[in-house]
Parts: C-alpha cells; structure tokens; sequence
C-alpha cells in the first residue's frame, strides 16, 4: 500500500523534472529575448567616450580625418561618438557602408539640420542641406536636367575649349618652357569656368577677373564654416540664442552667395523679362520652371550656389595635385604619354571616347583620386529613424560618416597604400563604369554613396579626364631646382592644396601650339 505513492512518485519525477525543464528554458529564453531587446535600444557600436554635454569637442584636433581614422582603427569599422548632442557613427567598411547606406538608402539618406553650414548657410536647401524627401527629390530633379549623361555628353565641347584654354595661356605664360609657371590658379579658373557655364552659360576671360577670386572665396569659407564638428554651436543648441561669430560669419556668407550667385540669376531674369536671349544652362531652367515647380527665390539662389560651391575646389584639387604629382614622378608622366602617342598620336587631342583605351591615363586619375579626396568624410548622412543592426542600436537623428581615408588606404586592397601607384589600377576596367560598380569593388568613394551620391559626377569626370589627358598630351612637366615641390604637403589631409607651386611645362611637340591654336578657343 505504501509503495503505491511511491511508485508514483517515481514514474512523476521525470515528468516533473521536464516541465521543470521547460518552464527554466522558456524562462531563460524570454530573459535572454528582453535583455536583447534592451541591448537593441542602448548598445550603441563602441567610441571614445567624452564629457557631459560638450561630448568629445573639446578633444577634436586639427586633423580631424586623421583623428577619425585612428579611433577607427582602435575601435572598429562601425563606432560612435558624441559631440555635443549629436550621436556620429563612423563606418569604414564598404560592406557595412553598402548594407546601411546602400541598402537601408531610404533611412540613412537625410540631412542632420545643422545650424550653421544647413540653416543659416544654405537655409535647408541647395539639394546638399534639404532633408530626404520630397523637396530634395524635386531639387535633384532639377539640378539632373543639367548633369544628366546625355546633357553632360552633349556639354563636352564646352569642357574641351576650357582645357584648351587652359593649355594655351600655361604655354603663353610659360614661354612655351623657357620659364616656371604656377599653373594652380589655372587649374581653380578651369573648374570654374566649367561651373559657370553649366549653371548660367557664361565664363571668365582670364585669372586675374575679379570673379575668379570671389568664387574661390566663396568656396573657401564655405568650408572654413562648415566642417563638420568644427562648429561648437551646431551640437549646443543654447548656444544657438546667443550672439557668436561663427554664426555674424555664417549668416555673412549666406548674404554674399545670395548677392553674387542669386544676383546673377536676378540678372538672367530681367534679360529674359526684356526679351534678350539668355544660353541655355541651370539658372535659365529654373527661371522657366519657377511657377510650374513652385520654387522661390531663395530656392533658386541656394542651387545655383551648390553647384558653384560643390564642383569648384572639388575638380580644382585632384587637377592640382595632379600637377605636383606628375613632376615628382617622371617615369609615370613618361609612361602615360608613351600611351597617348600610341592611341592618340600626335596630330590631335585626346577626347572623351579615348577614354577606354587610355588606361593608364585613367590609372593615374583613379590613384590620384584614392590618395587625395577632396572630401575626405564626404557629407554625413542622417538616419529618419530607428534602426538595429548587428545588434548595435542606431537611434533616429545619428549622422554617420563615410570614413573614405581608412577605405581608400586599406592595406588588404591597396598594398603599400601610401605609395603612388597607378599600375595598381591597371587591372581594372575603364572609366566611367568604375564609378558606378557594385560597392565593394568600387575603385574608390570619393563622390559619396547611396541615394545622396554626387550628382555631378559624370560631369567631374569628364572634366578631370580632359584636363588630364590634354594636359599631359601637351606638355613634359619638370620640376624647377629653385622651387622645389612639397608633395608631403598633399598627402596631408589636413592641409588644403597649396596653391603655389613653380614648374616648367614645356611643350612636347612642333605641332601642340598650332593644334591648339586651330582648336576652339
Ligand atoms: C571631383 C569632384 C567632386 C567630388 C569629389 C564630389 C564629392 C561629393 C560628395 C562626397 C558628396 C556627398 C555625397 C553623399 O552625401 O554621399 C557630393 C554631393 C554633391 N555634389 Fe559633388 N563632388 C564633385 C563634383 C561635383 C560637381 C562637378 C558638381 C556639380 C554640380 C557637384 C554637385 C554636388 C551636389 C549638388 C551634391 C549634393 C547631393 C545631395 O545631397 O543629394 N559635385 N559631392
């Protein structure tokens, strides 16, 4: 009788000790589900930590990219740090950068409403500053009707007479290589020029126009005002209502892009208002579409000065530094011309369907381009809401950063990544395409990625190109022994270009002064 309970007993214990069992492992999944729920909320990817509400600003250095790249390199490819109230991520992998800014385009393709470079430089307009959605859409629309291929394609000439141009007065100044000549300045008016007649069909006759110097200064202080942690008033927003310099300078240049960019569409207005024929360009289609797109003055002003402020020092610099470049490295200059002879000869220029078959010419420009980015963080992006990815929570608002300096110097992808190589570039396909290319075979990120990528590139692209081939078709470039070139200094990324350098740029042939001459200029 006794044994009944416990013979019970006995066939109930494995019973028990499985719901037991059950009951514990649910128990440990439901623990383990909420507490990776919360991480999800709060993990944010490691960073340098900082100070209460000023974060890490007071410990950002001169050399920003630099700084960037070396707590990259401590704490990963995706990290985060605070500066003031504003959460960055930092992303220098292509993967990562292609699942987030690629795939996710749709949440991480806004704008962070930065007070001084968005709200009062630009006034949240001009396509670089507006937020992701409708406006920007009807802005890049826009701005496409002059960058698009077959618009670009059928501009080209215009690109060919302004580096025609540019060969003409370096040969004229340079004495046809009897003396050093600074062709930097030559260099900033052909971008210029290019910008000009894109977006109001006009151009400046020589260096020494007083415009060439307003449109680089315009462009300068855009970037001395706009960096993008430079601004302690962008991330304390108190300090937002007290008067600060930053903000007298911001709002100056502001009233000085509306003066001179938007007052030279005021002017192409009253030219069409008294009938006048005005060239076709930017400022004439949005004059004309004004009504129809619902666009104000202001809207009008803020895009015509991005394109001037975008594709002026951003072309200039890679043509620049091409120039330093090509005369401490002879042997390079050297080869690149042997292909011209080859596929070009020498009783004509090199144009845009040379392209293909000049590849190390196309080598040279893609090393230029991976060693010296113009914009070495791009333009960061900002996230429209929540997201998780590899368990790592990136809240609504964050900014995230192209790290393109860590990308473009990655030792597994480019060996010996300081050394100019071109020939590294010699295995891969020609040009244009070189852009477009899946992510992680890109051959470098200098024009951004995702939704926002650069609108100009196919146009920096042709311009670079022609610059460059022309330039070496028609000149050997020497250094001269008084002036010596730094070309430490344009490795430095914290250094803009210098704009002096003396070299001698003599003319490799009998025939490039009459084939320029016969040539539009
Ligand atoms: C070598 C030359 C150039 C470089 C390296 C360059 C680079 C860049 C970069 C990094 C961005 C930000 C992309 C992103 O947010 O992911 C950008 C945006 C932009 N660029 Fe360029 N750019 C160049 C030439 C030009 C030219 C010639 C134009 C002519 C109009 C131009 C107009 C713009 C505009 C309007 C934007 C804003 C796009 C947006 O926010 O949706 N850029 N560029």
């Amino acid at each position: 009788m006794t044994s009944i309970p416990l013979i019970s007993l006995t066939t109930l214990t494995p019973f028990v000790l499985l719901i037991c069992a059950t009951i514990l492992l649910f128990l440990a999944l439901y623990t383990r589900r909420a507490m990776l729920a919360r991480r999800d909320r709060t993990t944010l990817p490691p960073g340098p930590t900082g100070l209460p509400i000023l974060g890490l600003y007071p410990f950002l250095t001169r050399n920003l990219i630099l700084q960037i790249d070396s707590w990259a390199k401590k704490y990963g490819p995706l990290y985060s740090l605070k500066v003031g109230n504003q959460l960055f991520m930092i992303v220098s992998d292509p993967l990562i950068v292609k699942d987030l800014m690629v795939t996710n385009g749709a949440i991480f393709s806004s704008r962070r409403d930065v007070y001084l470079r968005s709200r009062t430089i630009l006034a949240n307009r001009g396509i670089t500053a507006s937020q992701y959605g409708p406006e920007w859409r009807k802005h890049r629309r826009l701005a496409n009707t002059v960058l698009n291929t077959r618009s670009v394609d059928q501009g080209v000439h215009r690109i060919e007479v302004e580096a025609n141009r540019m060969i003409k007065e370096l040969m004229v100044l340079g004495q046809g290589g009897l003396c050093a000549v600074n062709p930097q300045p030559y260099a900033g008016r052909y971008s210029l020029n290019n910008m000009l007649e894109i977006t109001f069909g006009t151009h400046t006759e020589t260096i020494n126009d007083p415009f060439v110097e307003k449109a680089f200064w315009l462009s300068k202080e855009f970037m001395m005002c706009s960096g993008i942690m430079a601004n302690l008033s962008d991330f304390v927003s108190i300090l937002q209502h007290v008067p600060n310099y930053m903000y007298s300078r911001c709002n100056a240049l502001h009233r000085e892009l509306v003066l001179t960019y938007g007052g030279m569409v005021k002017d192409m207005e009253r030219k069409t208002q008294r009938g006048e024929p005005v060239p076709e360009c930017l400022a004439k289609t949005l004059i004309q579409v004004r009504e129809q797109e619902g666009l104000d003055d202001l809207d009008i002003h803020m895009l015509v000065s991005a394109f001037l402020l975008g594709g002026l020092d951003s072309t200039a610099s890679i043509i620049r530094c091409f120039f330093a470049l090509m005369v401490v490295h002879p042997d390079i200059q050297r080869r690149a011309q042997d292909e011209l002879d080859s596929v070009v000869g020498r009783s004509r220029l090199p144009v845009i369907k040379d392209a293909n078959d000049l590849r190390y010419v196309q080598a040279i420009i893609k090393e230029i381009e991976r060693c010296h980015n113009p914009f070495w963080l791009c333009t960061p992006h900002a996230s429209n809401q929540d997201f998780t990815y590899r368990g790592y929570f990136i809240p609504k608002g964050t900014a995230l950063v192209l790290n393109t300096y860590a990308m473009q110097h990655d030792p597994k992808r480019y060996p010996e990544p300081f050394r100019f190589s071109p020939e590294r570039y010699l295995e891969s396909p020609g040009r244009v395409d070189s852009t477009y290319k899946t992510i992680g075979d890109k051959d470098n990120w200098i024009f951004g990625v995702g939704r926002r990528i650069c609108p100009g590139i196919r146009l920096a692209d042709h311009e670079i190109f022609l610059a460059i081939s022309r330039m070496l078709w028609a000149f050997k470039m020497e250094e001269v022994p008084q002036s010596p070139i730094d070309i430490e200094a344009y490795s430095d990324p914290s250094k803009g270009n210098p704009q002096e350098i003396y070299i001698k740029m003599v003319p490799r042939h009998k025939k490039v002064a009459d084939i320029i001459d016969g040539a539009v200029v």
